[in-house]
């Protein structure tokens, strides 16, 4: 290194010392914060909620406005949920239940919303998640609830309906698929491992690159990745978190068919959020079996002026040809737009389940 280099780096990195020394220092007075925060919600009896989504979500509104860059918004977010998950750990280390083993696209869900501090609890199925938290042995539960490719997840739509857990957070992903192998020749690839619904999102990649390859849907697109790490002539699709996990190189980037793949994730626990000033509330109701029903259980939505973002129906299981209605609408429970619209909901519908109020994902 040139003198004059050295010189020139020298003074630039005295400044980034300095300035990380700051950063030290303010990480640490705003932890203390965080703990005093803690003491005062014991010292009122609200010791049980610790974690509160909807403030989480306005530090980090707040801070992607106030950002002047030249960090990108979406990075300033990652940082700052580190910090308060480092921080909320020091109030109460939180246990988040997710669809295992690790290295699926749950658990980047489940990392990307509490943090690096929260406690991964994998689990075989999601009904095991949702048991999880129910039975107290987790915080929360993180699950999948609809992707944009291949539409519901139907199994998470059924439990919602008998679970009494809350929704409190959405979680949204973009879904990178890869082709991960021990082989270098994709000649050499008999079988492609994966879960059903990723197969089905890399359907026409498949159709193109590997025709010949026999395609086997198992549990989890983590399972794929063990059984390619461990098999001759396999591959797996699936995410960079399994590559890591299971040491896979990635033979092929980016395989999805839909280059917006995105999935949600519902944050589930045994509260919901109070208001944060961009929510949704998601409910479950089922319209009288008469003509006309659907429409009469919409309209008390459409004369307050509250605002549909996803209808879904799904068989209702305990009667044949009969359907219940997976709604979530912009608003939070307690705006008055929103309460009254539910008010005069609960009297036209057979059935009605709240699910909860919660802020509109930040990313
Ligand atoms: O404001 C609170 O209630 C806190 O507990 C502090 C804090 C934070 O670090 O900013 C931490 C955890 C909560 O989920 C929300 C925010």
């Amino acid at each position: 290194m040139s003198d004059d280099l050295s010189k020139a780096l020298a003074g630039v990195r005295a400044d980034i010392d300095r300035i990380d020394g700051d950063i030290l220092r303010l990480l640490n007075e705003r932890a203390r914060c965080a703990q005093r925060v803690g003491e005062i919600k014991a010292e009122f009896g609200d010791a049980g909620f610790i974690y509160r989504p909807e403030r989480e979500a306005q530090v980090l509104r707040r801070l992607q406005e106030a950002n002047p860059g030249p960090l990108p918004g979406e990075n300033i977010t990652f940082f700052f949920r580190e910090v308060m998950s480092a921080c909320l750990s020091l109030e109460q280390p939180l246990g988040v239940a997710f669809l295992g083993p690790l290295g699926t696209f749950s658990e980047s869900a489940a990392t990307k919303h509490f943090g690096h501090a929260g406690r991964l609890l994998p689990q075989s199925s999601i009904d095991d998640v949702f048991r999880e938290v129910e039975s107290g042995h987790a915080h929360y539960a993180v699950v999948p609830v609809e992707n944009s490719t291949e539409g519901a997840v139907g199994r998470t739509m059924d439990l919602l309906l008998s679970t009494p857990l809350r929704i409190c957070g959405e979680v949204v992903l973009r879904i990178h698929q890869n082709l991960l192998t021990r082989e270098t020749d994709l000649n050499a690839i008999t079988r492609v491992y994966s879960h059903a619904q990723s197969l089905a999102q890399c359907h026409e990649w498949l159709n193109r690159v590997l025709p010949n390859a026999q395609r086997i849907s198992v549990g989890s697109n983590a399972q794929a990745a063990q059984l390619a790490a461990s098999e001759a002539g396999s591959a797996a699709i699936a995410g960079e978190a399994a590559a890591a996990r299971y040491d896979l190189p990635k033979l092929a980037e980016n395989i999805e068919d839909e280059p917006n793949n995105t999935t949600r994730f519902l944050v589930l626990g045994k509260h919901d959020a109070g208001p944060s000033g961009r929510d949704k509330t998601s409910l479950i109701m089922s319209a009288p079996n008469r003509t006309g029903a659907l429409h009469e259980l919409l309209l008390p939505l459409s004369t307050a002026g509250v605002s549909m973002c996803r209808l879904e129906s799904r068989p209702a299981r305990n009667a044949l040809w009969e359907y219940v209605f997976y709604v979530d609408i912009e608003g939070h429970r307690d705006d008055p737009a929103v309460k009254a619209a539910l008010e005069k909901l609960s009297g036209y519908a057979a059935y009605l389940k709240i699910l909860g109020s919660y802020p509109i994902a930040v990313y």
